[in-house]
């Protein structure tokens, strides 16, 4: 999908995504802290096409993922690179080199972009106070996925917290039904913004495996939604799956 090298990891001292505090408290009369971040609220939605009986789910490389399989990668170097002096020797200087560009190149040569790729819900910020939650689903939905449909369209099936031990932040996800006749453009986010998606489709009577298949990285989100549209929407498209 994409190739990955150059990593550096450097320490995030700004950003117009994350804040770091740490808050002081009481509670029962003993003095507590804890270490949080302060992000936005988000919306997601789960696509289903009615043309095609499939669900629209997006791809992408998120440098979070890949960096926490990089950390576990360099503990645990794959057998491979084991089996050969050469490769033990090449673990043994990466472990020595610290947090580097170097050692970002070396771990690319046996961690495939692919390790940071997830299939997720087509998501996106509430970063639009103008906005209501509908709209920046609809922009997303045609930004992500290429599917044209009007707020209205979109059915709020609940709302929760994602992340409740660092951020706490609100999720409200959408369901959203369309047909091959909404799609104006094959989606891929907003280039200017450094997105790069895909845009992706689960058939309908594959979807139960899809979600309980651990090998696939995805996110709760797809998980949950599907579960929801099997509980929910089964009777009217008749799916008989094996969940
Ligand atoms: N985080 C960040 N760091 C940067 O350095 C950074 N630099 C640029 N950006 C830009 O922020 C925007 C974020 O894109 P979205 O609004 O589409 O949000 P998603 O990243 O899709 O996240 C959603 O979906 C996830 C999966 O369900 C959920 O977990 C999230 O809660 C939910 O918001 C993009 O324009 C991206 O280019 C950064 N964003
Ligand atoms: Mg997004």
């Amino acid at each position: 999908m994409e190739e990955i090298n150059n990593i550096e990891v450097v320490p995030c001292t700004e950003s117009d995504y994350l804040k770091p505090f740490r808050v002081h408290y009481s509670q029962n009369g003993t003095k507590k802290s804890w270490d949080f971040m302060r992000t936005h609220d988000s919306v997601s939605v789960l696509i289903f096409n009615t043309t095609s009986h499939c669900f629209v789910l997006v791809k992408q490389f998120r440098p979070a993922v890949y960096m926490c399989e990089w950390e576990k990668a360099k503990t645990q170097p794959p057998k491979s690179a084991e089996k050969t002096e050469e490769g033990a020797a090449e673990a043994a200087t990466e472990s020595q080199q610290g947090q580097s560009a170097s050692e970002g190149e070396s771990s690319s040569q046996w961690l495939p972009a692919s390790a940071g790729v997830t299939y997720e819900l087509c998501a996106g910020l509430v970063d639009k106070p103008d906005l209501s939650l509908e709209e920046i689903a609809r922009q997303e939905v045609l930004e992500e996925c290429g599917y044209d449909v009007p707020a209205s369209k979109l059915k709020k099936i609940t709302s929760y917290r994602s992340g409740v031990g660092v951020t706490g932040a609100k999720q409200t996800m959408f369901y959203a039904e369309v047909s091959d006749d909404n799609c104006v453009s094959p989606g891929g986010g907003e280039p200017k913004e450094g997105e790069l998606i895909e845009v992706v489709k689960v058939p309908l009577h594959e979807a139960m495996t899809f979600a309980y298949d651990e090998r696939i990285p995805k996110t709760m989100g797809v998980i949950f939604s599907f579960i929801w549209f099997h509980n929910n929407m089964s009777p009217k498209y008749k799916i008989s799956t094996n969940v």
